[in-house]
């Protein structure tokens, strides 16, 4: 009964393509290349990315209230102006820690913009634990750290009533969930609503669809799996003709079409042989049901 259709659309592979975000007004596709270090825009009218290169590893893009952009660039969050090309620092993390950087970031129903660090990669997935902290830039632009000893921080969202935020902390092989409170952004309450099965390999970016369900990118998995947060049971899966599935978000008419990220990093000349579509950017359509729109940094 399935007409899931799942196309490359971007084809000029990442490194690590990360952080897929619709933005409405302009029509297109924002995501990043982590260690490509450049902020990417794909128009489905064209069919042509552009790309801003930036002087340190971007490893997440989120809409601005007041237009343009904001990104976690190293271990800054920071400002930028697509059509001037400019970035600008906004405040800086982790600064007794030598060796870290950004990673997943989103912005909450607030406004305010989440993201989490970790210790560079050796090679993929090997890495110093528990370096990594999560943070929220808020519309002050004052920053605030809920915990540290994360591995490597990746996919957040929050359920469609604004009380519960889903977090991942890839190395835990686990989807969490915290109480929200949407007035202060204080997280409480951790615990576990999925862990991955083996051949599903390493949680990476995550997103909510309208009937609440959560979306999530399997690296060196494959594929993106739906799930149900209140029973804790998978729904779906839907796999993909690349192993490092990244990140996961919907956009396009309605939100009805989903866009995946891929990464190529940490893959041999006969690995990307097989997989000559490792890093490109993949829709799916078909899938039935829409997402949430991205909630721009009220800063
Ligand atoms: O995309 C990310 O979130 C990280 O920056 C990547 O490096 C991979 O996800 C990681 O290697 C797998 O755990
Ligand atoms: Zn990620």
């Amino acid at each position: 009964m399935s007409s899931v259709r799942i196309e490359c659309v971007a084809k000029e592979g990442c490194r690590i393509g990360e952080s897929p975000v619709w933005d409405e007004k302009e029509g297109a596709l924002l995501y990043v290349d982590i260690t490509g270090r450049k902020v990417c825009r794909w128009s489905p009218v064209t069919g042509q990315t552009q790309a801003i290169p930036v002087d340190a590893p971007v490893s997440s893009v989120a809409l601005r209230q007041s237009g343009d952009y904001v990104i976690t660039l190293g271990t800054r969050f920071a400002a930028l102006k697509w059509k001037e090309q400019l970035v600008t620092s906004i405040t800086q993390v982790d600064k007794d820690k030598v060796n870290t950087r950004f990673n997943d970031g989103k912005v909450d129903p607030a406004g305010r913009y989440f993201a989490g660090t970790m210790a560079e990669e050796i090679r993929p997935a090997v890495l110093e634990r528990h370096q990594g902290s999560l943070y929220t830039l808020f519309p002050d632009l004052s920053v605030v750290k809920h915990f540290d000893q994360v591995d490597i921080s990746n996919g957040l969202d929050w359920s469609l009533d604004h009380r519960t935020f889903f977090y991942i902390d890839s190395l835990s092989y686990s989807v969490d969930a915290f109480d929200y409170d949407l007035q202060t952004g204080k997280i409480g309450n951790r615990r576990s609503i999925y862990k991955l099965e083996k051949e599903e390999s390493i949680p990476d970016g995550m997103c909510i669809d309208t009937e609440g369900k959560l979306w999530v990118a399997c690296y060196d998995g494959g594929r993106v799996i739906r799930l149900d947060p209140e029973t804790g049971k998978r729904l779906q899966t839907v796999k993909l003709p690349v192993d490092k599935t990244t990140s996961c978000c919907f956009g396009g008419k309605d939100y009805s079409e989903m866009y995946v990220t891929s990464a190529s990093d940490g893959m041999d000349k006969e690995w990307l042989s097989r997989q000559p579509q490792a890093g490109g950017v993949f829709k799916i359509t078909g899938l039935g049901v829409k997402g949430v729109p991205p909630y721009p940094f009220a800063g």
